[in-house]
């Protein structure tokens, strides 16, 4: 297993609000690697400082072997950034846009290939600013792979995608892997994170709390599964937080979540509830765990102070 990106301690702070706050982590060479966290965990400061786009006050950050202080350059002519379409020129043509980032590199991609392989060998004369959402975002995904990099960031890569150009993109990602490059991908799904991903890294608080394949953060829960049934106004949540082996409840507005860890003796017990309490127990589901639940387990934790 090669290493492509070693960070150590890394920290940074923005006047008083500490953003990162001594993240270490290991990324290897061909693995999609996750990384989630509620808002302003810090994931944007950690991948910037990673590309070399902010710099961090302390620790330190390798890319293939290269020093983020001191080889930014270098890394740059390696690394793949997902840009924002904002930052492209909407009044300029796909093709010229193509053009206009291939000439910021040293090596470049086959750049009819990648039009080829993201379909935009029809839309090379379109304006950027006159594509749809999802067309923006394939010409965004091409350039993040104009220098033939190495290493592809993504940072929320689907946002704003509707399902179809979603796993869609998901597709283009897993090729991507497949052909032996490494994608850090941030991003705010957790069914992303657990269809996506080789290996996920939760930050919270600018702190790492959790790195493993999303199946092992799922069965870190000890098997935690979840009965859901609709909500009424007589069903009391103290009641439900007084069964045995429940160990959080999800209490919306239409729905009730039981996060059980003995799925058979929670059912057991709610029926006997809903009985006593004289309320029926309607549209009845059993789910397994998923890295939403990991994501709001770990994340409540830290909130809580339990982690
Ligand atoms: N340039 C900046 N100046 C001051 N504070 C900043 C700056 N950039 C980020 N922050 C703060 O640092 C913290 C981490 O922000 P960051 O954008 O890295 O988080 P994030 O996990 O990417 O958030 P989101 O999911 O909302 O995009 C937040 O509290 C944010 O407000």
């Amino acid at each position: 297993m090669t290493t492509v990106i070693q960070v150590d301690q890394l920290r940074k702070q923005y006047g008083a609000k500490v953003a990162l706050d001594g993240i270490s982590l290991e990324i290897h060479k061909g693995e999609i690697f996750g990384i989630v966290g509620p808002n302003g965990a810090g994931k944007t400061t950690l991948i910037e400082i990673i590309e070399g786009l902010r710099l961090a006050d302390s620790g330190t950050a390798l890319v293939l072997g290269m020093d983020i202080r001191k080889q930014a350059e270098a890394i740059k002519q390696r690394i793949g950034v997902l840009l924002q379409s904002t930052s492209i020129p909407g009044k300029a043509k796909v093709k010229e846009v193509l053009s206009l980032f291939a000439s910021f590199y040293e090596r470049t991609a086959d750049v009819s290939e990648i039009s080829r392989i993201f379909g935009l060998a029809d839309k090379q004369n379109a304006y950027f600013k006159s594509l749809s959402g999802g067309w923006k975002q394939r010409v965004s995904l091409a350039l993040s792979l104009i220098n033939d990099p190495d290493i592809v960031f993504l940072d929320e890569p689907s946002m704003g995608l509707d399902p179809n150009a979603r796993s869609e993109m998901w597709d283009t990602i897993k090729r991507l892997r497949d052909e032996g490059r490494t994608i850090v991908v941030t991003t705010h799904y957790m069914e992303e994170a657990e269809v996506l991903c080789d290996r996920v890294a939760i930050i919270d608080s600018g702190r790492l709390i959790a790195l493993d394949a999303p199946k092992q953060l799922i069965s870190m829960l000890g098997g935690v599964k979840r009965i859901s049934f609709s909500r009424s106004d007589a069903i009391r949540k103290e009641s439900l937080s007084a069964l045995t082996n429940v160990v959080s409840i999800e209490w919306e507005p239409t729905v009730v979540r039981l996060h059980s860890t003995d799925l058979d003796q929670t059912l057991k017990e709610l029926f006997q509830l809903a009985e006593g309490e004289d309320w029926m127990v309607r549209g009845l589901k059993l789910e397994e765990a998923s890295m939403n639940d990991v994501f709001n387990q770990l994340t409540l934790q830290q909130e809580v102070g339990i982690g």
